[in-house]
């Protein structure tokens, strides 16, 4: 099946009150490893390539490997560009055969980020692919954060609507207490579920994205500590949020650190109970399998997307 675009699958997402997992893709296991789960599920998905996976596995390879993962699943397969931040890569990526691009223009002044979300939005829409903007600032919410630090960087209800209508962009990632990473909350985890209700009730029918969503899988940090990582105070985001946020017009649930943290868990503890192994398939196929293990907890337990093709 070719690469699609996610306008189909939002809108289903948005009516089903469900969400599509955003995988990021780094290399040839971890692709086959999300691919694997999500065509047992039988479940819509998005692969997305950040500028870093570019620069590691070089555009071409990222590309080829989710043109396999296509053709050789069948599956519907959105490959997006995940936090574009200039024009320049945007570009590079629809002229690349991308179905979807992020331009994140989140750091930018209101103003600004809006002219460069409205300038990639007319190069996609001209090639038929379709564009994330951001607005909003992603970052960890401790117990004690003030009320009106929240306002100068969750998204702003109002704000998010001229946003949309003046770009004309396709989704909105919005801020709302996620961060990217492994350490997302000092305290009790917390989500502004008031504010995403405002935003869906001005915007209804448009798909809005979360960032920062793992969750941190206590299961894979125990085991990265257990054999010799060190990653104390690990917290991600509560799957019970995430899937409340799926319900709210959240239609697509981006998730890297989650991966990171299993592949490099299964790696650690085979490695340390098979020290005389040094074929790289055996513990890279370790890896895999774990990556295929969390995607298809996610699809079926979190995301709610089990079967929507
Ligand atoms: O938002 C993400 C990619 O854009 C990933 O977030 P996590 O770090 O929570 O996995
Ligand atoms: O949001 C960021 C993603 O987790 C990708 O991270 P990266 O830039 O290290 O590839
Ligand atoms: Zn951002
Ligand atoms: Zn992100």
């Amino acid at each position: 099946m070719p690469l699609v675009t996610s306008k189909e699958m939002f809108k289903k997402a948005y009516e089903g009150g469900y969400a599509i997992g955003a995988f990021n893709v780094n290399n040839m296991e971890i692709i086959q490893g999300i691919v694997e789960a999500a065509k047992e599920e039988r479940a819509p998905l998005i692969l997305q390539v950040s500028a870093g996976a570019r620069k590691y596995a070089k555009p071409v390879y990222l590309k080829k490997l989710v043109e396999a993962a296509a053709e050789d699943s069948g599956l519907p397969i959105v490959l997006h560009l995940d936090h574009g931040e200039d024009f320049e890569i945007c570009k590079a990526c629809i002229d690349d055969g991308f179905t979807s691009v992020m331009i994140d223009g989140s750091r930018l002044p209101f103003e600004e980020n809006i002219a460069l979300t409205k300038r990639v939005v007319e190069y996609a829409h001209e090639r038929g692919v379709v564009v994330e903007g951001e607005l909003g600032r992603l970052a960890g919410v401790e117990d004690n954060v003030k009320v009106n630090e929240r306002e100068a960087t969750f998204t702003d209800p109002d704000q998010a609507v001229e946003f949309v209508e003046r770009t004309g962009v396709d989704s909105l990632a919005i801020a709302i207490g996620t961060s990217h990473g492994a350490y997302k909350f000092k305290g009790e985890p917390y989500l502004d579920f008031e504010r995403l209700k405002k935003i869906t009730e001005k915007l209804p029918g448009f798909p809005l994205v979360l960032h920062g969503a793992s969750s941190v899988l206590p299961e894979y940090v125990e085991m990265c500590n257990k054999y010799g990582g060190d990653i104390p105070g690990a917290k991600g985001v509560p799957e019970e949020m995430l899937r409340k946020a799926a319900t709210m017009g959240i239609c697509k649930i981006n998730i890297d650190t989650d991966l990171r943290l299993a592949v490099t868990a299964v790696l650690r503890k085979y490695l340390a109970e098979n020290p005389a192994e040094f074929d790289p398939r055996k513990y890279l196929g370790e890896a895999r399998n774990a990556v295929k293990k969390v995607v298809q907890h996610k699809i079926r337990n979190v995301l709610g997307c089990s079967g929507k093709i």
